[in-house]
């Protein structure tokens, strides 16, 4: 399996991002409390001033208006004292004119005392000097008049106190227009300044309110950004960007029902890359990875774009071919999908070339919903595996029943497990020089409630594929182990116990400590233990198996090449295995007597053998023609149903001291 960790997920914000959204609503607040702080006072200056002006203006009309009614007094009291004949009444006109003298002083003080413009001031002074010359003429008529002069007094009202008084009159009307002018300039410009407060509170809102915009609008962005790309992820493949298996069935669906109503054929394609593993193993997660990636975009450009491509996971792609005609566009497009796949991979500096086992269902023949679908495509993909890989294969429903005898057994398989029904028999192998078993081979055995002893050939493969063989081996491993340590208490010194590693087995990460474990708990010692490995599983990764094969010949375990000459090894890769022993297949010792080839092929393994300085054993003996030939051969130590077939521990403890040299020449 490929790590399938995210290299393309990013934050849906940057950090730059965040801060700017988190300034935006920090001014937006600063702006609205800035705007909500100016507008009142900028309101309250305005109503303030206007307050301000038009009690100013009131005081100032009342004050004109005393110094009005003073002046006008005045002018009635110089008049009346010019027909005045009592001294006494013209006493208390000249009183009345002193009155009227002082509320016109104490009004225009309280006057001048206000806040006035140039102008107004101007046209005070000018008033304050009129005035006093009007008070000194209208003094001068009282004179004329208390001294009995009435004509002269007369004569001075109408040509100079009277005059003099109306100038005072005029320029006070004068000055009441321009109060009056002034406070109506200043409350224009109050009212200008009141707009202009409204002005900028409206501009400010407005701001802040395009702000406000601004940052929500981008909050909805990034909201909807990330509902759709947590859509995204929770509906693609996050490694290729592929649509995952939740989307495909969703897609799937559609396509079916367009297919079913429109009478048109779906092809599902289950595609399952061969020997991934290995990819992954000598390369690197990282180049599995890419080869994922490369993978995925051949698919994605080899399809229409109305196909859909998915990937489930690992290794495991499906492409859906939608509304086909027939099923030749089908097999055609399993035909491209085949090619693409296979073409060679530039990845890590080297040329990598995969194939793939395609499995293929089509609705509605084979199903008309998804699951079916997919389903039966997967099974095909199996059969696919099964007939050789780098093929694609077509479902049918003869394979559901191949499936579901399967599931049985594997079902079963692990209830015989738990419930104990598997065991090691064991097979001697003889010295032909001692004439002893020195090697008893633990085979396992697996006692079926209902089918008997069933021997592992037809269960192996299950075993291993579903991994039950690692735990199933182990405690084969433990009993044979066991078994061994207990023969060479009762005194057959020098017997060891050989047992077969499926690739699985030999493979797992903890193997070395398992067997350092197994040999401990038993007290076997450990030259007493042969492994049996196959040359395909050593091939698998030579370096590896090397190093592994060290680690057990350095606790003193003993290794086999089992089935030797059936393999795909080459002779040039033996000389690096430290192994002690090559098992040659009964493949070459069927007719060995017989065909002067197996027995010259025989010969050169055993020269081989020799040469190398490793023990040659032979497997498969039958009969004694055999046995001869062997003989004459060089071969020492043979394995066979001459000797014996498997048989329980129980059976073999008798065996063991018997000498067979006699048994086996009596065949000569
Ligand atoms: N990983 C494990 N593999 C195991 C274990 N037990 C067995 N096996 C492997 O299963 C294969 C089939 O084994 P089996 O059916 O037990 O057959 C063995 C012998 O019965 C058979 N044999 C022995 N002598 C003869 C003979 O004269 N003629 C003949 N036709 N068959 C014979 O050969 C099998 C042993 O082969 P090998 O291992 O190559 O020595 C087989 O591949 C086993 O390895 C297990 O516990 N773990």
């Amino acid at each position: 399996m490929p790590k399938t960790g995210d290299p393309h997920h990013r934050p849906i914000l940057s950090p730059d991002w965040e801060v700017g959204l988190a300034a935006g609503f920090f001014v937006q607040i600063l702006l609205i409390l800035f705007v909500a702080y100016v507008g009142i006072r900028e309101l309250r200056t305005a109503e303030n001033r206007l307050k301000t002006i038009s009690e100013q203006q009131i005081l100032k009309l009342d004050l004109s208006k005393t110094m009005h009614t003073a002046v006008r007094e005045r002018t009635a009291s110089i008049v009346r004292v010019t027909v005045l004949e009592d001294p006494f009444e013209q006493d208390a006109e000249y009183t009345h004119f002193n009155q009227m003298a002082s509320d016109f002083v104490a009004a225009r003080s309280r006057f001048a005392a206000l806040p006035l413009t140039p102008a107004e001031r101007t046209l005070l002074d000018a008033q304050g000097v009129a005035t006093s010359k009007s008070y000194q003429l209208a003094e001068r008529t009282f004179e004329l008049a208390m001294a009995g002069d009435r004509e002269g007094a007369k004569r001075m009202l109408v040509q100079e106190a009277i005059p003099a008084q109306s100038t005072v009159l005029d320029i006070l009307s004068r000055l009441d227009e321009m109060t009056r002018q002034t406070a109506d300039t200043a409350i224009e410009q109050a009212k200008q300044e009141h707009a202009a407060a409204r002005n900028w509170i409206f501009l400010l809102s407005t701001a802040a309110l395009l702000i406000g915009l601004v940052v929500a609008g981008i909050v909805v962005h990034y909201t909807r950004r990330a509902g759709r790309e947590r859509e995204h992820l929770a509906t693609h493949d996050s490694l290729t960007q592929l649509p995952n298996r939740m989307l495909l069935m969703g897609r799937l669906e559609q396509a079916i029902a367009r297919a079913l109503r429109h009478k048109f054929m779906v092809g599902v394609m289950f595609i399952d890359l061969d020997r991934f593993k290995l990819v992954n193993d000598t390369l690197g997660h990282a180049a599995g990875d890419t080869l994922i990636r490369h993978i995925a975009d051949r698919l994605r450009t080899t399809v229409r774009s109305e196909d859909i491509v998915s990937r489930l996971g690992g290794d495991e792609f499906v492409v859906v071919v939608t509304d086909a005609e027939k099923i030749s566009q089908i097999l055609h497009v399993a035909d491209k999908v085949m090619e693409a796949v296979t073409r060679t991979y530039q990845i890590a500096d080297r040329d990598l070339y995969v194939t793939c086992s395609i499995g293929i269902s089509v609705c509605p023949n084979d199903g008309t919903s998804p699951h079916d679908l997919l389903q039966h495509a997967d099974t095909a993909m199996y059969h696919a595996k099964e007939a050789g890989r780098n093929r694609y294969q077509m479902f049918d429903t003869e394979m559901n029943t191949r499936v579901a005898k399967r599931l049985e057994l594997e079902t079963e398989l692990r209830q015989g497990i738990s419930r104990g029904e598997f065991q090691p028999y064991y097979q001697p192998q003889i010295n032909l020089e001692s004439g002893r078993i020195h090697v008893v081979e633990a085979l396992m055995r697996w006692h079926h409630p209902t089918r008997g002893t069933v021997e592992p050939a037809s269960y192996l493969d299950l075993l291993e594929e579903t991994g039950i063989i690692v735990e199933l081996g182990r405690r084969l491993l433990l009993d044979a182990c066991k078994q061994c340590a207990q023969w060479l208490a009762e005194g057959h010194a020098g017997l060891a116990v050989a047992i077969n590693l499926s690739g699985k087995e030999f493979w797992q990460e903890d193997l070395i400590d398992f067997i350092r474990a197994a040999l401990a708990e038993t007290r076997l010692p450990a030259e007493h233990l042969h492994l049996e490995l196959t040359e395909t599983i050593l091939m698998q990764d030579i370096g590896q198996a090397v190093d592994r094969i060290q680690q057990l010949k350095q606790m003193g375990v003993r290794v086999a090449v089992d089935d030797f000459g059936t393999g795909y090894s080459s002779l040039a890769h033996l000389k690096h295995f430290p192994v002690d022993t090559l098992k040659i297949d009964r493949f070459f010792i069927k007719d060995i007597h017989r065909q002067p080839i197996d027995a010259a092929i025989t010969q050169a393994i055993i020269n081989l053998s020799d040469s190398l300085g490793l023990d040659t054993v032979v497997e498969g003996v039958e009969d004694a023609e055999q046995l001869a030939a062997l003989r004459r051969l060089g071969c020492r130590v043979v394995q066979g149903y001459l000797i014996s077939r498997p048989l329980p521990g129980k059976d073999i403890g008798a065996m063991l001291s018997q000498d067979w040299s006699n048994t086996l020449d009596a065949g000569r």
